[in-house]
């Protein structure tokens, strides 16, 4: 059984911006699947909201009201719950890290309280909360609340790297130069390998890279870092930025190149991941 206090990296895969809500929001069309790199969450006994964060990611990470965590537990409406969260992921990174222990929170507490999970899948707290609760390859669309499962995905290997710049999203939706794009295609091809794979994502898109590499240069120079990496099929960015994620045949190709990106760059955070499904296992 997947871990429910697992909060996986969330990748984008492709990001379409296809049109704006009245409200500002922005629609997507977005094709996402988690990576097995990410945060751990767990609860405790406590008469009132506590959290507690540790890990290599934890500095800079709020302990107030602002966090997600806590956020979720009052979606849910409990008070009464103390959590500790091992932060691996970077924040406003692009890769929902805030969004993903946010999703973890509502599955732990669902699960230890039998209260349900909010009606909106947690969409208030943030536009990915909803496919990070899946926690598994899905077609992301609206603003994020229409999260549809893909089916088996071919076996293949990612690097994420982030140059170490925050990035936040409202800023980068905001330097849209353009908000009415294409969509994917409607029905989604049943690609037969990696190297497949690859090829069909390289001609979907993320529209938010170019502003977002306005925003932050860094992502150019991650980019190319990772095309240059021995066996990558493709290397994007995820979400608003910053962090990139190449995809290769295998994991222990993922591996090595991010060893050898590792070495170029101790400075950045890097890691080599499988696809990580919360229904595998
Ligand atoms: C870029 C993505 O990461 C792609 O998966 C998400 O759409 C962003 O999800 P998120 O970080 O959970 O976003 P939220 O915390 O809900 O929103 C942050 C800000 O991004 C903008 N925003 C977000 C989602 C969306 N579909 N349209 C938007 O315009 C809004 O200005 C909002 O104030
Ligand atoms: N649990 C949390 N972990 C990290 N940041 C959090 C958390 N809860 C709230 N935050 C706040 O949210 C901000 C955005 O962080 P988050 O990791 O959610 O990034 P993000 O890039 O917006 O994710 P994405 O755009 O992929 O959804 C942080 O700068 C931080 O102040």
């Amino acid at each position: 059984m997947a871990d429910p206090g697992f909060a996986p990296a969330k990748v984008n895969l492709t990001l379409h911006v296809t049109g704006r809500r009245d409200d500002g929001y922005h629609l997507l069309d977005s094709l996402v699947v988690f990576a097995d790199v990410g945060d751990l969450l767990d609860t405790f006994p406590s008469d009132r909201p506590t959290l507690r964060v540790s890990g290599p990611m934890a500095v800079g990470v709020p302990v107030d009201d602002s966090n997600l965590v806590l956020r979720a537990a009052q979606a849910m409406g409990i008070d009464a719950v103390g959590f500790h969260l091992e932060k691996h992921l970077p924040a406003a990174a692009g890769i929902g890290g805030g969004s993903s222990d946010a999703a973890a929170a509502l599955r732990l507490l669902a699960e230890t309280t039998g209260a349900p999970l909010p009606g909106d899948r947690g969409l208030s707290l943030g536009a990915d909360v909803p496919v990070c609760l899946a926690a598994r390859p899905a077609r992301m669309s609206g603003i994020g609340e229409q999260v549809d499962p893909l089916p088996s995905l071919p076996p293949f290997g990612m690097v994420l790297a982030n140059p170490r710049v925050s990035v936040p999203t409202g800023a980068v939706f905001g330097a849209l130069s353009s908000r009415d794009n294409a969509p994917m295609p409607a029905r989604l091809p049943d690609w037969a390998d990696a190297r497949a794979f690859a090829r069909w994502l390289g001609e979907q898109r993320n529209d938010m890279e170019g502003p977002a590499r306005g925003i932050a240069p860094a992502i150019g120079v991650t980019l190319s870092r990772l095309g240059a990496t021995d066996g990558c099929l493709l290397a994007r960015m995820s979400g608003s930025g910053a962090t990139c994620f190449a995809l290769y045949e295998t994991l222990t190709e993922a591996q090595a190149a991010a060893d050898s990106l590792t070495k170029l760059h101790p400075d950045w955070w890097i890691a080599a991941a499988a696809p990580y499904s919360a229904d595998a296992g």
